[in-house]
């Protein structure tokens, strides 16, 4: 099959959110092919932060349509998007720092088994709360600070974990906000493998400032400027692209 025969997992199309009189998004398109890795970067105060808020039923778009595998999910709650099968992380961290590491992965899989249902309550069910919880523990890589507080970990693991939150509910779109953002060189290295392992299969779309990150990760990279997408392409076109270049990525990659 060739990506063009892909399922799209997501669609924007001519997308708009307007605060008051202050146009953010201003006629968005995107498509994202079922398996793609797609990157959305653009300078502070583009608007991507807005547009994951749209995706992720955070706040309603003024108009346009959102299509999650062909369904217009525009005006569900963040819970019903994710029911339908998108989970999201956040830039300020949502684990919770009195939880172990493995506490707070169950609670993350608990609750996308639907925690208000009785359902779990069935020793089948825990159980397969409990084989989901440590194979997230192994995917995210922190088998070894299992019981260690949220709290306590390195500022990397609580981003890992943040990741292993996303992912529990198994999710086939995942969007990540920022994933490598503070991070050392290092430490965006390893974040970026563990992304490839954990998105492998899955659709991603991930707002990244780090262009190594982005490059070395993605399939197709979405340029964001005030509001509307200019370029989505592969990274090679995009980093040939003048428009791009002028906009942006020159800039980008002169900041230290
Ligand atoms: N709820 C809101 N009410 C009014 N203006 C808002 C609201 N949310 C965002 N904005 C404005 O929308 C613009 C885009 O913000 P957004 O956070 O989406 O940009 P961004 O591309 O994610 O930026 P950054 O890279 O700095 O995170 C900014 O000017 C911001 O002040």
């Amino acid at each position: 099959m060739s990506a063009n025969d892909l399922p799209v997992v997501l669609e924007l199309r001519n997308l708009r959110k307007h605060f008051g009189n202050t146009q953010i998004i201003r006629g968005a398109d995107l498509q994202l092919k079922q398996g793609e890795r797609l990157a959305l970067i653009g300078p502070n105060g583009a608007g991507k932060s807005t547009l994951f808020n749209l995706v992720s039923g955070r706040t309603a778009a003024s108009s346009g349509e959102i299509l999650l595998r062909g369904r217009n999910i525009n005006g569900l709650s963040p819970f019903q998007v994710n029911r339908l099968g998108l989970a999201r992380s956040f830039q300020v961290s949502n684990i919770f720092p009195q939880l172990s590491v493995r506490e707070n992965l169950r609670a993350a899989v608990l609750s996308s088994h639907g925690y208000r249902h009785v359902f779990w309550r069935r020793l089948s069910a825990l159980r397969a709360v409990s084989q989901r919880t440590e194979e997230v523990l192994r995917q995210c890589g922190l088998q070894a600070e299992c019981d260690t507080l949220g709290g306590d970990l390195s500022y990397a693991a609580q981003r890992a974990l943040e990741i292993g939150i996303t992912i529990a509910g198994d999710a086939g779109l995942i969007l990540l906000d920022e994933p490598t953002a503070g991070m050392s060189r290092d430490e965006s290295a390893a974040a970026a493998e563990l992304i490839r392992s954990v998105s492998a299969g899955k659709t991603l779309l991930m707002i990244e400032h780090d262009m190594d990150v982005v490059f070395g990760l993605v399939d197709r990279i979405a340029v964001l400027v005030d509001g509307r997408i200019i370029a989505c392409d592969t990274p090679a076109a995009i980093r040939g692209n003048r428009a791009v270049q002028a906009a942006y990525l020159g800039n980008a990659e002169a900041a230290p």
